[in-house]
Formats: C-alpha cells, structure tokens, sequence
C-alpha cells in the first residue's frame, strides 16, 4: 500500500500520521465562471438581524423561522428549529404532501456565491456536496462556510458533505484551458512526466506514475466513462501514444480507465489505497471545518471505512461525521454488504461504477444497491447524470426525468446532481426538476397505495435497538392503516428516526432531536423532517410544547392524527393534536 501511495502525485503523509501541512494551492483549479466565493460571502451578513414577518404565500420564498408573529412564541421558540424551506413547504402544502426524497447538489464555481447557495437551498438543496477533486482549500472552506452561514442567519439546515478525490487515475488539467476536442483518428500522448507550465498539443498529463506499467499495446483508453475514446498504439518510456478512436470533449482531470479484452484492468493501480495522501489531509480539514458527511471515493472493502471511522472518532471529539461509502469499482460490488454494514451512508457512483462494468448492468445494480441500503438501514443516494443534459440546456430530457422517476420510485433516500448544479447553466431550473419528479412520483405512490412487498429483516442488534426497531415498524403500519397525518420521533442520535424512514411510511416523519449536527444528518433520510428541540425528559411535556410551537407557526392543526415515539422511553402514543 505504502509504495503504491507514493506513487501517486499527491505526496504527503501517511495515513496513520497525517500532517496538519496545507497543500500548495494550484491557481488553475480556481473557479473560473463565477469568480471569487470568499467576496461575497463577506457582504451578506448585515441585512439579516432583524426578523421580518412570515410571507403568507411562502413556496420558493425565504421564511426565517424566528418570524413567528408573538414575543411569547419567540422566546419559546428559541429552543426550536426547523429548516425555512421545509417550513414554507408545510404551510403551503399541509405536511401530507411535503417531498419524502432529499437532495444533494454538488457546489461549483457556478453555485459557490452567497445568492446561489441561498437559491439552492430555498429550492430545497437538503445537502452541499463539494468534490475535493476540484478547487482548492480556499475555496472549499469558502462554500463550506458560506452554507454554514445560510443555516446560521437564514434558518435552513443543509448539511456538508465534503467528497474525498481517491486514488483515481486521471487526466491533469490541460495546463489551464477549459477543454480539449479529440478527434477520430488522432494521434495523442499520455505521459506521466509532469510540466508546471502548459503542455504542447495532444499531450496529456496523467497522475498515476504506474501508468505506463499498466497498459498494453492494443488496450482501450476511456475518458470520463467514454466520453471519449482512445487505443494504445505504443509505449515510449513515460509516454504513451494512444489514436482517438472516439471522437468527444475532454475536460481537465477527466478520469481514465484502462480497458483489455471487455474488462478493466486492474494491475499496479489495484493497489493504490482508497483513502490517498491528500485524502488525509482532506480528511482533517473536513473535520476542522466540522462537516457533517465525508463520502470516500472508490472503495473496496469494510476495512477502510471502519479505519476511518475510528480515525474521525479519536479526532473530532463529540461531533460525529457521517461516513458514506461510494459504489464505483468492481472491487466495492464484490464486498457490497459488509461495506454497507461498516459505512453510515452509501452513493451509487453511477459515473465511475459505468466505467468499470457494462452499462447496461448499472441500472440492475442501482436496484439492488437500493434495496440492500434500505434492509441494512443505511440511506443510499443515486448519484451522476440525473439531469446531465441540463448542464447545457434548460428542460431535460425525457429519458432523465424517466431515470429520476425510477430512483425515486425505488424509494432511493436522495438523488444528487453533479456537474448540473456545479458548473452547469441552470444549476437551480436542475433542482426544481428533481424537486417535482420527486413529489408527483411519491403521491403517484401514496394514491395508488403501491406498499411494496418488501419484508424487512432485522436489523438492529442490541435488544434495546430490537425494541426501537419494532416499535417503529409497528408505528409505520399504524400510520398506514391510521392514515395518521404525521409520526413525531423525539431521538437523541437518530436511530430511532432511521428506523422508521427505512420503513416509508405514507406520512412524514417528524424528527424531533436536541443536537444540531444530528439534525443535519437526519437530512439525508427518507421522508425525515428534522427539528431542533430542547427536550426535557418528561414526553408529557415534550408533546405538549412540540404541539404549542407547531401550531403557533402554522404547521400542525387542532384535530390533526399524530403517532409520537420517543427513544428515550421507547414509548409509542396515538393521539389528535389538542
Ligand atoms: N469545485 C469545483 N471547481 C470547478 N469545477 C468543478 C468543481 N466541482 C465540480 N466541478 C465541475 O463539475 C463536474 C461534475 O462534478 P462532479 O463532482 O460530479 O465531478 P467528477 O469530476 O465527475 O468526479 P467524481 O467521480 O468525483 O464525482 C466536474 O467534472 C467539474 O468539471
Ligand atoms: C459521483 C461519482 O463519484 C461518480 O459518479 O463517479
Ligand atoms: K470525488
Ligand atoms: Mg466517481
């Protein structure tokens, strides 16, 4: 492992004793299309002191939770919090139809400044993804804190997940142009040799110093999955020529796979490590900047994520980050349960999962990624071109809505875009997309009354956690035959809510919880709609107050059918809110 590390270009140090020491930061991964995050961010904080009144019709439109019309309110209230897009929601539509799938956008230079970051989450962004692949540690800390800012001054909830580049092999990036075309036919190099200053034409720099090692005369050269593609001509030292056998874009610091014989190969690279040099120091930079997922790229065992898991837990010190685990090589699909089981989340990375294994086979597996999360009460994300189209045009395809469809009809918990909200041109027309398909294939769902056959097992393995388990399925099948209008969970770490999103009940889930990096977290479940409440240990009075403060903002009614469970007493109530 320790070899193959050093062989990539990121030197650094080792897993087990990273150095707190920054990266040089390369000006040419600065975002180009929007300019300078940082400056921005700089100028939004004065106008939000003061807390203007709730706007009565509220769908797309801010509504800080503080708006709440009395000083008694206020003042109960600040023990209370929900995310203002959710709110606006609630009121708008009664709690029946808010959307059950969540969604994650990756931030790019097109969606890093404050008003965008704010418009997405307005637009219902449940989570901010930002690829470490991309931008430097300027920039990420730049987004990281302008979302926590958007929480802190604006009352929303999105949760942070930071995702770790992996020991991919990939392109350079092109010595600072935006693209390059390749055409059929043409005769390109790829050399590990690296250059600081522009390389000259039809030679690209490749990070992987195996490179040459690994590939063969006559094998097949993917970039970004086959955007395009080349085959192996010769081997010239460091340099490799390879012609252009599929004409098509390449952008900087596209990923390559090697292809032989109709499968990947997997030499040297095999053993590179999942969690790389630079991982590391990515790693301790997300924990410093206390975000609430780090999604790890490219596994391929349970191994590496239990490591991390201990590593986060010894350095981050009561906050807890979520770690998910990203299904996009072969290796991850051979160890596919037992890396579920180690992780807190799963991605199926449909990008680099379609460049290892026939296409054709990713919807299948998808499916079944789907199905296993949802047995093993893991929250799954389907991720990579949801909406790929609307990186370049303002409606999608038919096919991306029927894709959307589909994951949301597996009852997948999120749905994520990529380039589409990163560097695209309509990042927010993208969300609005995933938002409606979301909700009119879940009511589709609830008006049919489709309940899938699906048997869940047991899951969890302390008696305590069976009791927690059982209570909410039984809970979620009340709610069903009730036709209840809301289950309320008050949970201390969220299992309790897990539990019950795993069993998709017809009807949202309150979450109800005291910790603020829990509630971030529940972000990514299904159907989960997270509070901020100081509670007391007396559920009697608990209920009584979540009643009060619901009501007095207009999100519950008098008469509404509510299940209330709490882990705390593994207690389960059926009751009409007074
Ligand atoms: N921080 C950023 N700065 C510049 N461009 C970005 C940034 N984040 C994303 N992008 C652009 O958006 C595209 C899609 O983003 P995405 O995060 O899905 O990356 P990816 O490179 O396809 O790799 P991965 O397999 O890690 O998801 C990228 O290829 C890149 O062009
Ligand atoms: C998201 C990602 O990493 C992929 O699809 O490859
Ligand atoms: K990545
Ligand atoms: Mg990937």
């Amino acid at each position: 492992m320790a070899t193959a590390a050093r062989s990539l270009h990121h030197q650094g140090p080792t897993p087990s004793n990273p150095s707190p020491h920054r990266l040089p930061v390369p000006s040419h991964l600065r975002p180009q299309r929007h300019g300078c995050c940082s400056r921005r961010l700089a100028a939004s904080s004065s106008d939000l002191t003061s807390f203007p009144e709730p706007d009565p019709a509220p769908n797309g439109v801010h509504v800080p939770w503080a708006a709440a019309s009395s000083v008694a309110t206020a003042a109960a209230a600040a023990a209370f919090d929900v995310d203002a897009a959710t709110e606006a929601e609630l009121r708008e539509n009664g709690f029946r139809s808010t959307r059950r799938t969540k969604l994650v956008c990756t931030v790019g230079p097109a969606t890093c400044g404050a008003a965008e970051l704010e418009a997405l989450a307005v637009g219902g962004m449940n989570v901010a993804r930002v690829n470490m692949c991309h931008g430097d540690r300027e920039w990420h800390r730049g987004v990281i804190r302008a979302v926590r800012r958007l929480n802190d001054e604006k009352g929303f909830a999105v949760a942070v997940m930071m995702d770790t580049e992996g020991s991919e092999i990939h392109m350079g990036d092109l010595g600072g142009a935006s693209s390059a075309k390749a055409e059929d036919g043409e005769v390109w190099t790829f050399s590990v040799r690296s250059s600081d200053t522009s390389l000259p034409d039809r030679i690209i720099h490749v990070n992987y110093d195996g490179f040459a090692e690994d590939v063969k005369a006559g094998d097949e050269l993917f970039v970004d999955g086959g955007m395009a593609r080349f085959e192996v001509i010769e081997k010239l030292g460091p340099d490799v020529k390879c012609r252009c056998t599929d004409p098509g874009l390449l952008l900087p610091r596209a990923n390559l796979t090697i292809w032989r014989d109709g499968s990947v190969v997997r030499e040297r690279n095999a053993m590179l490590p999942t969690i790389s040099s630079k991982d590391w120091i990515d790693i301790d930079f997300g924990i410093a900047e206390g975000v609430d997922f780090v999604a790890i790229s490219f596994v391929k065992s349970a191994e590496v994520i239990n490591h991390l898991k201990s590593y986060i837990s010894a350095r981050s010190r009561g906050s807890d980050i979520g770690v998910i685990a990203k299904i996009e090589s072969i290796d991850a699909l051979k160890n596919l349960e037992e890396i579920i089981r180690a992780s807190d989340g799963i991605m199926v990375a449909r990008g680099d999962l379609g460049a290892q294994i026939p296409l054709e086979q990713v919807p299948s597996i998808q499916k079944k990624i789907v199905r296993m999360c949802r047995q093993l009460n893991k929250p799954v994300i389907v991720a990579s071109q949801l909406l790929e189209s609307m990186i370049e045009y303002p409606t999608p395809t038919r096919a991306e809505v029927a894709d959307v469809s589909e994951a949301v009809r597996q009852r997948a918990d999120a749905l994520m875009l990529s380039g589409e909200s990163a560097m695209g041109r309509y990042p927010e027309k993208a969300l609005s997309v995933l938002r409606s398909v979301s909700l009119r294939i879940e009511r589709w769902w609830r008006e049919e009354k489709r309940h899938e056959a699906l048997e869940l097992q047991d899951v969890s393995s302390s008696f305590s956690d069976k009791i927690s388990e059982q209570i909410c399925n039984s809970a979620a099948k009340m709610a069903n035959n009730l036709g209840v209008d809301a289950v309320f969970v008050y949970t201390k770490d969220g299992y309790m809510a897990s539990l019950l999103s795993r069993c998709r009940p017809d009807c949202p889930i309150f979450a109800f919880t005291s910790s603020m990096s829990v509630r971030r977290r529940l972000n990514l479940q299904w159907g989960l709609i997270p509070f901020r409440l100081s509670e007391s240990d007396d559920m009697e009075n608990n209920l009584n107050r979540t009643f009060s403060l619901l009501k007095a903002r207009g999100m519950v009614q008098s008469g509404d059918l509510v299940i209330a469970l709490s882990d705390m007493l593994q207690s389960i109530q059926v009751m009409n809110v007074p």
